[in-house]
């Protein structure tokens, strides 16, 4: 398959279900890498010896094979540092797989929330991560052949090279808008609870800044070392505390303990304020990733003051929500 990305024509390979079956082993226990709400990811090795990720789409998913297209035809007309590259893919009667680079470090979830690995994740290298995943982002938004909505961010789809460069994965969300749209609408709500803004999960609406708030979840992990939807005191998630901690001027009660005392108190800080101000509950107060860059890569651009974030639970949705995995959120309005 040929696809022209701009002026580069990106080639991605067919694969047979057979050379697949072989690379990962007839996708053996062993080889899985793990799973979500759309599909199971496994280790292979390639006849010409070259590792892969392997993403098995699962087969009864009515929606699998537009997603299936839509991450081939998208990933392939993307190229970035920060993106992951999609090798190859193949068709077998449902079975739809995709074919990625391999990233032996895997996802910033199994470093970020595992308490042997955090310290591994130094302020400097968490603070490269933040703006990798930046830079991705800015890309998808402005900077690539298409404008992508990503709508599926989260640390466990940012993949992590050996030198932990983020890779923003998973595209099976991924919406390509006209360069003047805004905004958009959707009757099947989908992501990941605790990174879909509020105007996403409530109405459907999905923006460029749909995704910034998502970034601002992010960032507010990536400096705690904890889940936005996991982290639960008195009734407060993270973006909630972290705002609550903002407003009572301790911002670095929020860092990781696994970095304590051993980072630069301003700049953490102005990540902080930096990912407040993405999460804030009006879509139009969250500024666009070039401005959000801007801001994290000068000291001197004063920032604005973060008005009141937005969040929402889903258990107060007023439609049918059906939830494939404690995470997974997948809502069809009617
Ligand atoms: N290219 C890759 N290289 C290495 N590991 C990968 C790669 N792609 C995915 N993985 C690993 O496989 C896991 C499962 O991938 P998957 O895309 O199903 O993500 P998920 O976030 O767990 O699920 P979902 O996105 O469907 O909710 C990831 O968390 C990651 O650790």
């Amino acid at each position: 398959m040929k696809i022209a990305a701009g002026v580069t024509a990106v080639r991605i390979r067919k694969y047979s279900f057979e050379t697949i079956k072989t690379a990962t082993d007839t996708f053996s226990e062993s080889n899985k890498l793990g799973g979500g709400g759309f599909g199971e990811v496994f280790k292979g090795v390639l006849p010409d010896k070259r590792e892969v990720a392997v993403k098995m789409l699962f087969r009864r998913s009515t929606q699998g094979e537009k997603e299936f297209k839509n991450e081939v035809v998208v990933v392939a007309r993307l190229q970035h540092k920060n993106l992951v590259r999609i090798i190859g893919f193949s068709v077998k009667g449902d079975e739809k797989i995709l074919v990625y680079e391999f990233l032996p470090n895997k996802s910033l979830n199994f470093f970020l929330f595992d308490p042997t690995k955090q310290g591994q994740l130094d302020w400097t290298t968490r603070y490269t991560i933040i703006g990798g995943i930046g830079r991705g982002i800015l890309y998808l938004h402005q900077d690539s052949p298409l404008k992508i909505i990503h709508r599926y961010l989260k640390v466990d789809n940012i993949l992590l090279e050996n030198d932990m460069n983020p890779k923003i994965a998973d595209f099976v969300m991924a919406k390509i808008c006209g360069m003047d749209q805004t905004t958009e609408n959707t009757s099947r709500v989908a992501g990941t609870e605790g990174y879909m803004a509020p105007e996403y999960m409530e109405l459907g609406q999905f923006s460029v800044k749909s995704d910034v708030y998502s970034f601002g979840v992010l960032v507010l992990e990536i400096v705690s070392g904890r889940r936005n939807k996991s982290f639960l005191s008195s009734g407060l998630n993270l973006v909630t505390y972290a705002w609550r901690l903002w407003r009572d001027k301790s911002p670095l009660d929020l860092v990781d303990r696994a970095i304590a005392g051993n980072y630069p108190s301003g700049e953490v800080t102005r990540c902080i304020h930096i990912a407040l101000i993405c999460v804030q509950k009006d879509p139009t107060d969250r500024p666009d990733m070039w401005t959000i860059m801007s801001m994290l890569t000068s000291n001197t651009m004063s920032l604005p003051v973060p008005k009141q974030p937005g969040y929402f639970i889903p258990n107060t949705t007023p439609y049918q929500s059906t939830l494939r995995s404690s995470s997974h959120f997948i809502n069809d309005r009617t």
